[in-house]
């Protein structure tokens, strides 16, 4: 992490009323499949980071080549852009995209209305989810690059943690209450005060 980025002081935590949410995590955390499930719950528009990589992108992963910052940098714009427009036009969004670098989340959050949430797994669930899916650009081979690339959330980094391990409708419960109730984000922000890891259920070592 380079001394700019650490002066940088922590971006605010979301504003009572959230407008856009961010579902965060490596490949596998269920971004897509929670986000839909989300969505529908909350009447919101979903839309997947996925589709909006340049098509080199979906080529390089697809061959199984991890990508690299200057790779992310025109995907993360469009992603960004796109929180933005929904925001600015009252449509609230979930928008499925990985963030894996501190960086990268600062960069979605333009606005106090745009609340990251960051689904963490087990490697053990992961390399089973992403064994068991079918029809996705994605080389599962890329999974450790992924966690290479990745800067946990810490506290200050204002980004929710959520078991990502758990049963889909659990992990969908708990996104809405989130979404919905400003204590339980409090709440959730100041469990993981203690330390990410040990403010989700079931411990050990989360990605
Ligand atoms: N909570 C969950 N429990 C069990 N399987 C899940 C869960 N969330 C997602 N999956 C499955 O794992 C695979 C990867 O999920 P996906 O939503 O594509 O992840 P991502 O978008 O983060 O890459 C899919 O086959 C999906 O059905
Ligand atoms: O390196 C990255 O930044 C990620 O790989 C990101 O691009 C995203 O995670 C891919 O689109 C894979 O798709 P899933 O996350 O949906 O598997």
């Amino acid at each position: 992490m380079s001394v700019s980025e650490r002066l940088e002081p922590p971006p605010p935590p979301a504003a009572d009323e959230v407008g856009a949410v961010v579902l965060a995590g490596v490949s596998g955390c269920g971004k897509s499949t929670v986000g839909k499930m989300v969505a529908r719950r909350l009447g919101w528009a979903f839309v997947d980071g996925d589709d909006l990589h340049p098509w080199k992108n979906v080529y390089s992963m697809h061959h199984g080549r991890a990508l690299t910052d200057a790779d992310r940098d025109p995907w993360l714009e469009r992603c960004a852009d796109l929180l933005e427009n929904h925001v600015a036009n009252g449509v609230p969004v979930i928008l499925a995209c990985s963030a894996l670098k501190s960086r990268y989340r600062r960069r979605l959050r333009r606005d106090a209305e745009t609340l990251l949430i960051h689904l963490a797994c087990s490697r053990e669930e992961l390399i089973r989810r992403l064994g068991g899916r079918t029809g996705h650009f994605f080389d599962p081979s890329l999974l450790d690059s992924q966690f290479a690339a990745l800067d946990p959330p810490t506290p200050g980094d204002g980004t929710l943690l959520v078991d990502g391990d758990a049963d889909m409708e659990e992990v969908t419960n708990d996104i809405v209450r989130l979404i919905t109730r400003p204590a339980d984000r409090a709440a959730r922000l100041a469990a993981q005060g203690t330390g990410a890891a040990s403010a989700l259920p079931g411990g050990g070592e989360r990605w």
